[in-house]
C-alpha cells in the first residue's frame, strides 16, 4: 500500500515522516528527490540556467534555492515554468524509489508529496494522509522557521490549495496542532491501523 502524505506548507509533513522513520516505514520524499534531480550537470538544472539565467547560481554553481524561490513565489508564470521543469524528473525519480522498496519487501510506503492534490498525482498513491494544521497555526510556524514576513509566508501558502480545501481529498487526517507527544501518538495509531490492513 502507497500512503500520500501532504499538507500545506509548513503543516509538518517532514516532522510526521520522521516519525514514521523512526518507526522503520520508508518515506519517498519529493522536497529531497526535488533538490537532487537539480544538481549541476542533470537535465532540469540545465533546463533551469537557461530560463531563469546565471544570476540564479551561487558561485560554486549551484543553485541558490532563496532567489529562485523569491522569483517563483511572486509570479505564477514563473512557478508554473519551474514545475514543468522540475516535476516530470521528480515523478519518475519518486516512482524508481517507491518499487525499490517494494522489491526489498516492503507492503507499506510512504511519499511525502506537498503538491499531491495540486499536480494531480492522486493516481500515484493508495491513500491520502493529511497533515492538518489551521491556516493561523500554518501562518505562525511557517513565519518562525523560516524567518519570512508576512508577505513572504502568504505568497508560499497562497501559492498552494488551502489547506481545509486538501482535507476533503484525505482518507487520514493527522491534526498537528498539538504537542509533538499528541502527533506521535496519532501516528502510532495509524501505523496500527495500517498493518492490519497491509
Ligand atoms: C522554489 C524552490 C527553489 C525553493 O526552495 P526552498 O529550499 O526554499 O524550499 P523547499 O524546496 O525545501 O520547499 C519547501 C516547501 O515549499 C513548498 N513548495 C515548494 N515548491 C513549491 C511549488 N512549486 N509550489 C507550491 N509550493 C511549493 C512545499 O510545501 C515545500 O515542502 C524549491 O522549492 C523548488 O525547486 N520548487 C519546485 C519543485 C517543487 O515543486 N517541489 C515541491 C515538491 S515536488
Ligand atoms: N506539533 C508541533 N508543535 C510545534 N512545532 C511544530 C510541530 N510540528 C511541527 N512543528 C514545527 O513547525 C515547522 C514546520 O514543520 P515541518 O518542517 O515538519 O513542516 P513541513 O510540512 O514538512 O514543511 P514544508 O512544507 O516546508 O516541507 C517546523 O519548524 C517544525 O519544527
Amino acid at each position: 500500500m502507497i500512503i500520500g502524505l501532504t499538507g500545506g506548507i509548513a503543516s509538518g509533513k517532514s516532522t510526521v515522516s520522521t516519525m514514521l522513520k523512526n518507526e522503520g516505514i520508508p518515506v519517498v520524499d519529493a522536497d529531497i528527490v526535488a533538490r537532487e534531480v537539480v544538481e549541476p550537470g542533470r537535465s532540469p538544472y540545465l533546463k533551469i540556467v537557461d530560463h531563469f539565467g546565471s544570476t540564479i547560481l551561487h558561485e560554486d554553481r549551484t543553485i541558490n534555492r532563496e532567489k529562485l524561490g523569491k522569483i517563483v513565489f511572486e509570479s505564477e508564470k514563473e512557478r508554473t515554468v519551474l514545475n514543468q521543469i522540475v516535476h516530470p524528473a521528480v515523478r519518475e525519480e519518486m516512482r524508481l524509489q517507491a518499487a525499490e522498496w517494494q522489491k526489498k519487501g516492503h507492503q507499506l510506503i510512504v511519499m511525502d508529496i506537498p503538491l499531491l492534490i495540486e499536480s494531480e498525482l492522486l493516481h500515484m498513491v493508495d491513500e491520502v494522509l493529511l497533515v492538518y494544521v489551521s491556516p493561523r497555526i500554518q501562518l505562525d510556524r511557517l513565519r518562525t522557521r523560516n524567518n519570512f514576513s508576512i508577505e513572504e509566508a502568504n505568497q508560499r501558502i497562497d501559492s498552494q490549495l488551502p489547506i481545509d480545501e486538501k482535507k476533503k481529498f484525505a482518507s487520514y487526517v493527522i491534526n498537528n496542532e498539538g504537542t509533538l507527544e499528541e502527533t506521535r501518538n496519532q501516528v502510532i495509531h495509524l501505523l496500527n491501523e495500517w498493518k492490519k490492513e497491509c
